[in-house]
C-alpha cells in the first residue's frame, strides 16, 4: 500500500481539529500504510491500517458492511480503566474509547456499550491491540469483531500465509460455503475472501521478496479472515488504486462464525474504581499483536535432504526426479514443500512415480516435521511402514493403490493430528484397529479394497470429525454398527449382507410397460423414418460438402492466428522455459515442439476450449485440448492436473500430459478414433451443424429420429448399456478423488468415448475448478446443466448426477438434450420425457432404433426410471454415482444371466428381430 516515491504533499501528517462541540479531533492525512486513494474523512473508513469491524463482520447482519465502529470518531481516553497485566516497559501506547450514544447508532443497534482499545508499539516492533468491550445494558448482546489488518507487501504473488493448513473455512466467493484447506501454505493467484475457522493462535505472513515475516498472534479470536480483492474488484473499489491489490493483503484476527455473547456488567461492580479482573470477567478481552521479523537467507534442511536421497536410492522410481544433492531442496525438488524458514520439510508428495519395494527404514521416518505424506499409486510393498510412527505432525497420509500387506498398526494414537487417512487398494489384512477411534481430527478414512476381516469396531463411533469413510470390499462381516449407517451404503458395501444397503430411487410417475409398441405401430414408424430420411438426404450431402470446406478454413485460420504455429510456440517456450509435464506410465516420447509441429484438426469446441487431433511425425495421434479462460494460477493449475492425471481407471480417459504457460494451457489425451458417444448416437451431422451455425444459431436441429448422419451404424442396446455403466463407473471413480470432492463438471455425450471393451469412458473432467466462472451456457450444453447450477464453477457431484441422467435419456431416446422439432419448436429433453411419461406414453420416449430388439422393454423402463431419478430438481434427492453403478449393473446382470441360459431361451433376448 505504500507508493515508492512519496511526494511531500503525500507524506503522512497528523492534523488536530476541533469538532462542533469544541472537542479535539485527530485527523490522519495520507496515512502511511493506506491506499493512495484512501479517503480519510470521517465517517469513511480508511482503506489501510487496521479498521475495526464491530459489532458486525461483513454483511452478516442488518448493519452496514463491517458494522459502525470503523466509521465513528474514537476518543483518546485520558483515564482508561486499569489493564493490570499490561507491561509498559519499552512501549508507547494510546488508549481509545468508543461510546456511541447518538440517536442513529442507538436506533440501528440498541445496546449500550463501551469499547476500550489500547494500541501499543514496542521497541522490538511488536504492535499490540487490546480490546475490551463492556456491556452496560441490562440484557446480554452478541457481536462479531475483526481487526481488518492491511499488510503492506512486496508483491501478492510472492507472499504466503502459514498456520491455516487443515482448517475449515467459509468461502465468501462461494456463498460462504464450507471447505477444508488442503494446502500446506496459502499462496495467492486470484481473488480470495475467506473466513478460516478455529485457527491456531499464531498465523504467519511471509514476504519472500522483502525477507519479512509478520507474525499475527491472537487470543480470544478463533477466526482468521484472508482477503485480497485482485484486479477486477480492486478496479471497482473507488478508494483503492487499480494496481494496489498487488501490494496489500488483509489477514485479520476475528470472531465471526460464532458471535460473542456478552452478559451485562452488574451495576454493583464499579467499572472505574474496581480495576480488579473480577469486573472484566463479564466483558470481552481480545488481544491482537503483530510482530515483524526481518529474516535472512535460509539454510537447506540438510538432514532431511540426506534422508530423502537415501529413500530415492533404494526405492528406484521409474519416473526420474530432479532431486540433486547440489540443488536447494526447498526451491527445486519436485514433490517437496518446506516450512516458512526452509528449515524442515513439511510435505512430501510423490504420487505415481513408480516407487518400488519397501519403504526403507530410517529414511522418511527422519522427516519429523512432515504434515503431508502422499506415496499413493506406486508399487510399494511390505508391511505397514511402522517408522512413520515418529511423524507426530502427520495430518494427511495417502498410501493407497500400492501393494502393502500384513496387519495395520495397532496403535494409531501416535498420529493424533491425522485429518485424512487413505490406505485403500492394498493387501492389508487383520482387523480394523480400535485405536483409530482416538483420532479426533480424522475427517476421511478409506480402508476399502483390502483384506481386512472381523467386525467393524463399534468404538469408531467416537470419530467425531469423520465426514467420509469407505470400508467396502474387505472381508469384514456384520452386524453393521449403527453409527456407520449415517454414511452412504457404498461406504460399507459387502459388510453385513443381512442388511439392506440401498434404498431404490423414488418411482417415476408411471411404470407403464411399453406394451403398446405393436408391429403396425413399428411399421408406421419405420415408414415415416424412411420418408424423413429421404427428405434430409439431399441436405446431408450439402452439409458434408460444406463441412469439408469449413474444416479447412478453420485450420487455416488457426495457423494464421498463431494457435498452433510452431514459431510462436517456440518463442513462448523459450520465454516460459516450460515443458510438457507427462504423467507416470505414459509411453509417449514427444515434446512440446513435436506436438506443435504436428498437423492439427479441430475435433470440437467445448465449454472450456477447443480440442484438436494432432498427428505427430511418428504417426501417433493424440487429442490436445487447448483451454480458454483459465483463471487458476500455475500452482493451482498444476495441482488440479496432478489430481486429474492421478486417476487411472478404465472408464476415465487418462490425462497423459499437460502444459502451462502464461499464454497457453494444454492437456494431452489419447485419441479415440471411434469418436464420442454423441457422434455415435447422433452422427456427425450434428457436429457439422454446430460448426456451421456457431455464433449464429444457438440450437442445432435435425437430431430427431432419422436425421443422424450418413453411414451411421445404429447403436444396439447392449452397447448403450455398456456406455452407461462404464461412464457411471468412471464418474463414480472421479467423485472419489481429492478426498471425495472432485467434480467432473462437464458431463455430456460428447465427452464420453468407448474404451477397448466398448464401455463408456469419460473425459474432460475437473476443469471447472481452474476456469473462470462462466455464465450458464446458452448452447447445446445447456441441456445437460442441472437447474441449480448458475455458473460453471458451482457444479457439484449432484449436478454431475443430473448431467449423467441427461446422457442416459439421450441413450434411451436417441435425442439430443436440446433439439428442435420439424416446426422449429425448441425441445428440452428432460421436460419432454417428463411430459410423455406423465401422459402414460412411456413407450413413445424410446429411440426407434431400439425397437428392433425384443425383450428389452423391461430393462429400458428400468433404465428410464434410473435416468429420471437423476434429473429430479432437488439435488439432494438425486442418487449418488456409486449407487447408480450398482443399480444399472443389476439391470445389466439380469440380462447377462438370461443370455447364459440354454440356447433356446437365450435366442429370445436382446438380438435384432427378423422384421
Ligand atoms: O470494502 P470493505 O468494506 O472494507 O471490505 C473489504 C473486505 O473485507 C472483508 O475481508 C470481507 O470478507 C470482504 O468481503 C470485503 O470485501
Amino acid at each position: 500500500m505504500e507508493p515508492s516515491g512519496v511526494s511531500d504533499e503525500k507524506r503522512p501528517t497528523v492534523d488536530l481539529v476541533k469538532d462542533k462541540n469544541g472537542t479535539d479531533q485527530v485527523l490522519l492525512k495520507n496515512p502511511k500504510g493506506a491506499s493512495v486513494k484512501a479517503n480519510s474523512k470521517p465517517p469513511h473508513p480508511v482503506r489501510g491500517g487496521i479498521p475495526i469491524c464491530f459489532p458486525q463482520f461483513g454483511t452478516r447482519g442488518s448493519l452496514e458492511q463491517h458494522g459502525f465502529a470503523r466509521n465513528k470518531m474514537w476518543l483518546v481516553e485520558e483515564n482508561p480503566p486499569d489493564l493490570p497485566s499490561f507491561d509498559s516497559t519499552d512501549k508507547a501506547y494510546v488508549d481509545l474509547v468508543l461510546k456511541p450514544s447518538d440517536e442513529e447508532t442507538t436506533r440501528i443497534w440498541p445496546h449500550s456499550f463501551e469499547f476500550h482499545l489500547r494500541v501499543s508499539l514496542a521497541l522490538d516492533g511488536n504492535l499490540t491491540l487490546i480490546s475490551r468491550v463492556r456491556n452496560i445494558n441490562s440484557k446480554p448482546f452478541s457481536f462479531s469483531i475483526a481487526y481488518h489488518t492491511y499488510f503492506s507487501i512486496s508483491d501478492i504473488s510472492e507472499v504466503r500465509v502459514e498456520g491455516l493448513e487443515t482448517l475449515d473455512y467459509l468461502d465468501n466467493l462461494f456463498d460462504k460455503e464450507r471447505f477444508t484447506e488442503q494446502g500446506d501454505t496459502l499462496t495467492f493467484e486470484s481473488e480470495i475472501d475467506r473466513v478460516y475457522l478455529n485457527s491456531r493462535d499464531v498465523v504467519a505472513v511471509f514476504d519472500h521478496e522483502r525477507k519479512r515475516t509478520f507474525l499475527i498472534k491472537k487470543e480470544g479470536l478463533p477466526d482468521v479472515v484472508v482477503w485480497n480483492p485482485w484486479d477486477k474488484k480492486a478496479r471497482a473499489l473507488t478508494d483503492l488504486g487499480d494496481e494496489e491489490y498487488k501490494h496489500m493483503l488483509c489477514v485479520n484476527g476475528a470472531a465471526i462464525e460464532k458471535p460473542i455473547n456478552l452478559k451485562p456488567v452488574p451495576l454493583s461492580s464499579s467499572f472505574h474504581k474496581e480495576p480488579a479482573m473480577e469486573a472484566w470477567r463479564l466483558s470481552l478481552w481480545t488481544l491482537f499483536s503483530l510482530y515483524l521479523i526481518i529474516s535472512g537467507a535460509k539454510a537447506d534442511p540438510s538432514q532431511d535432504k540426506r534422508a530423502l536421497l537415501e529413500f530415492l536410492t533404494i526405492t528406484r522410481p521409474t519416473r526420474s526426479l530432479n532431486w540433486n544433492e547440489t540443488t536447494p531442496l526447498c526451491k527445486n525438488w519436485t514433490g517437496v514443500t518446506c516450512n516458512h524458514n526452509e528449515s524442515r520439510i513439511i510435505a512430501l508428495r510423490l504420487p505415481a512415480i513408480g516407487l518400488n519395494g519397501q519403504i526403507p527404514p530410517n529414511t522418511i521416518s527422519r522427516l519429523s516435521a512432515l504434515r503431508v505424506l502422499s506415496l499413493r499409486s506406486n508399487r510399494l510393498s511390505g508391511p505397514f511402514p511402522m517408522g512413520l510412527a515418529g511423524l507426530k505432525d502427520l495430518a494427511f497420509l495417502y498410501l493407497e493403490d500400492n501393494d502393502f500387506s500384513g496387519p495395520l498398526p495397532l496403535d494409531f494414537s501416535v498420529w493424533k493430528k491425522l485429518v485424512s487417512l487413505n490406505l485403500s487398494n492394498n493387501r492389508f489384512n487383520g482387523t480394523v484397529p480400535v485405536s483409530l477411534s482416538g483420532l479426533k481430527r480424522l475427517q476421511s478414512l478409506n480402508l476399502a479394497n483390502n483384506s481386512l476381516s472381523g467386525v467393524v469396531p463399534d468404538v469408531l463411533s467416537g470419530l467425531s470429525s469423520l465426514k467420509e469413510i469407505d470400508l467396502s470390499n474387505n472381508n469384514l462381516h456384520g452386524p453393521l454398527p449403527s453409527w456407520l449407517l449415517r454414511f452412504p451404503p457404498s461406504s460399507y458395501q459387502g459388510i453385513g449382507d443381512d442388511v439392506t444397503h440401498f434404498q431404490p430411487p423414488p418411482e417415476p410417475p408411471t411404470r407403464k410397460k411399453p406394451k403398446g409398441v405393436t408391429k403396425t405401430v413399428f411399421l408406421l414408424i419405420v415408414i415415416s423414418v424412411a420418408i424423413l430420411l429421404l427428405a434430409v438426404l439431399a441436405f446431408v450431402f450439402a452439409l458434408c460438402y460444406l463441412r469439408r470446406k469449413v474444416t479447412i478454413v478453420k485450420d487455416h485460420k488457426l495457423q494464421k492466428k498463431g494457435g498452433m504455429s510452431p514459431e510462436k510456440f517456440d518463442s513462448r517456450m523459450e520465454e516460459a522455459n516450460n515443458r510438457l509435464s507427462f504423467f507416470e506410465g505414459c509411453s509417449y516420447s514427444f515434446d512440446l515442439e513435436d506436438l506443435l509441429r504436428a498437423s492439427a484438426e479441430i475435433l470440437g469446441k467445448g465449454t472450456f476450449g477447443t480440442t484438436y487431433k494432432a498427428v505427430l511425425e511418428d504417426a501417433t495421434s493424440v487429442a490436445v485440448k487447448r483451454l480458454k479462460d483459465v483463471a487458476a494460477g500455475k500452482r493451482d493449475f498444476e495441482q488440479q492436473m496432478e489430481i486429474i492425471g492421478g486417476i487411472k481407471h478404465e472408464n476415465v480417459v487418462e490425462l497423459k500430459a499437460y502444459y502451462y504457460s502464461k499464454d497457453e494451457k494444454l492437456m494431452v489425451y489419447d485419441y479415440f478414433s471411434s469418436g464420442s458417444v454423441a457422434s455415435l448416437l447422433h452422427g456427425n451431422v450434428l457436429l457439422a451443424l454446430v460448426r456451421l451455425v456457431s455464433g449464429l444459431i444457438l440450437v442445432t436441429g435435425l437430431v430427431g429420429a432419422g436425421n443422424r448422419g450418413e453411414n451411421r451404424v445404429p447403436l444396439d442396446w447392449e452397447t448403450r448399456m455398456k456406455i452407461a455403466i462404464g461412464a457411471a463407473k468412471g464418474i463414480a471413480r472421479i467423485h472419489k478423488e481429492n478426498n471425495g470432492k472432485l467434480v467432473h463438471g462437464n458431463i455430456k455425450s460428447s465427452n464420453i468415448f468407448l474404451n477397448s471393451e466398448r464401455y463408456g469412458c469419460v473425459s474432460d473432467l475437473g476443469l471447472t475448478a481452474v476456469m473462470s466462472a462462466l455464465a450458464p451456457p446458452i448452447s447445446r450444453q445447456a441441456g445437460y446443466r442441472a437447474p441449480e447450477v448458475t455458473d460453471t464453477r458451482k457444479s457439484s457431484q449432484l449436478s454431475d448426477v443430473y448431467s449423467f441422467g441427461v446422457v442416459l435419456l439421450e441413450l434411451l431416446t436417441g435425442k439430443s438434450p436440446i433439439h428442435t422439432t420439424a416446426g422449429d419448436e425448441i425441445i428440452h429433453l428432460v421436460r419432454w420425457v417428463h411430459s410423455v411419461v406423465r401422459e402414460e406414453w412411456t413407450a413413445e420416449v424410446f429411440d426407434v432404433e431400439l425397437l428392433r430388439y425384443t425383450n428389452i422393454e423391461e430393462e429400458m423402463v428400468e433404465m428410464l426410471q434410473i435416468a429420471m431419478s437423476c434429473v429430479v430438481k432437488a439435488p439432494d434427492q438425486r442418487p449418488k454415482m456409486s449407487d447408480l453403478v450398482r443399480l444399472m449393473e443389476s439391470v445389466g446382470n439380469r440380462r447377462a444371466s438370461l443370455e447364459t441360459k440354454p440356447e433356446k431361451e437365450a435366442s429370445e433376448t436382446s438380438t435384432p428381430s427378423e422384421t
